[in-house]
């Protein structure tokens, strides 16, 4: 007889889309989740290398690949993104992903997942874990830079954690910003477009940077004395969302390190310490004062997306048909 080989296993393989995984996902199992692998990672618990990232300078994209391996849940995925920022010029999402989630054990192909609402959702909801360590317990006012698909997610992620009273919005295109706004008017009693990131920003608790820009958006100047920052976009060295004034005054913590001094463009120009990772505070190893100004530098990393898709097989992947 003979042995299955990856080509017929892919009679057996699921395909599961993005409709079914965001009716699949929620933020009540995916927070918690995500805390906890982000306290394996810093226990050591996640063998994951830093992603690598191809340009494909022609067309201003970048193909990125993430993998990692769980070892304490024993779960094994790999993500790949496209990253074209001019994608939305031909109608398509900017980011472009899928997940591979294997088993372990043989390494099979188990399932290939669009990865849109998993990216989406797992980023929103590190943040939502960096939030609840880091701001202020009675922070009512939320600021959201940027009017797209992560925009989004964190407004419906944060607030489905959170109770805020106000939510300023900032965009660099102002109809897309206000569009924006009246699609998620029902999340708080006031959402407001503000057209500079001034005055967005000047009374919030908890802020999130969700853009492409290339250089700073967020100035240190215009911050609260307290004030929790979510810093989501300037994934790469050449680009920026905070000013150095911004990196000076707060304590930066990570989802990780490593990452973190590789790849965060703000970091790595502001020349600034990493204190700490956000697992080593969800495992009691480092204390932050959190009426001081901090900042959750996300990079985004693929423990997360592991995470996401195995809630997606466990629920769903596991009884799934073949095919899509
Ligand atoms: N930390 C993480 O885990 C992840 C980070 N990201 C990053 O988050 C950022 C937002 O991603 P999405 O919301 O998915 O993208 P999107 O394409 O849905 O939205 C992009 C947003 O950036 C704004 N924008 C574009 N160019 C700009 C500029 N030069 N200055 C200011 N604003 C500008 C647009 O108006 C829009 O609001 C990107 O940098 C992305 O790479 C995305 C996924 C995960
Ligand atoms: O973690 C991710 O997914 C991404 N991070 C940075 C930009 C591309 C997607």
């Amino acid at each position: 007889m003979q042995e299955p080989t990856t080509f017929n296993m892919v009679s057996r393989l699921k395909l599961i889309s993005n409709s079914v995984i965001e009716s699949t996902l929620t933020y009540k199992e995916l927070v918690p989740a995500i805390e906890k692998c982000l306290a394996n990672f810093s226990a050591g618990k996640v063998v994951q290398p830093l992603r690598s990232v191809v340009p494909v300078e022609p067309h201003n994209g970048l193909l990125f690949s993430m993998c990692a391996h769980d070892t304490s849940e024993d779960v094994l995925a790999l993500k790949n993104v496209a990253l074209y920022p001019d994608n939305h010029k031909q109608g398509l999402s900017s980011h472009l992903t899928q997940v591979l989630y294997f088993q372990p054990s043989t390494g099979a192909l188990l399932a290939v997942m669009d990865g849109e609402s998993i990216t989406a959702m797992r980023t929103a909801a590190a943040s939502v874990v960096a939030t609840k360590y880091l701001a202020k317990e009675d922070s009512k006012v939320l600021s959201i830079l940027g009017a797209g698909v992560q925009a989004y997610s964190h407004a419906k992620a944060l607030t489905s954690s959170f109770k805020f009273d106000k939510i300023f919005i900032w965009n660099r295109t102002q109809s897309t910003g206000e569009k924006f706004c009246e699609e998620i008017k029902h999340l708080a009693k006031v959402v407001k477009f503000c057209p500079s990131t001034k005055e967005a920003v000047c009374d919030a608790d908890v802020i999130v940077t969700a853009t492409f820009s290339s250089t700073p958006i967020l100035h240190g100047q215009d911050l609260k004395e307290s004030v929790h920052i979510n810093s989501v976009g300037a994934c790469t060295p050449h680009l920026r969302e905070l000013d150095d004034r911004c990196m000076e005054l707060c304590a930066v913590i990570a989802d990780s390190r490593v990452s973190a001094l590789a790849e965060s463009g703000d970091i790595i120009s502001a020349k600034k310490e990493v204190l700490c990772e956000v697992g080593n505070i969800i495992n009691g190893e480092v204390e932050v004062n959190r009426t001081r100004r901090t900042l959750f530098k996300s990079l985004g990393i693929a423990v997360e997306d592991v995470t996401a898709a195995n809630l997606v097989w466990e629920k769903v992947g596991k009884q799934q048909p073949v095919g899509f």
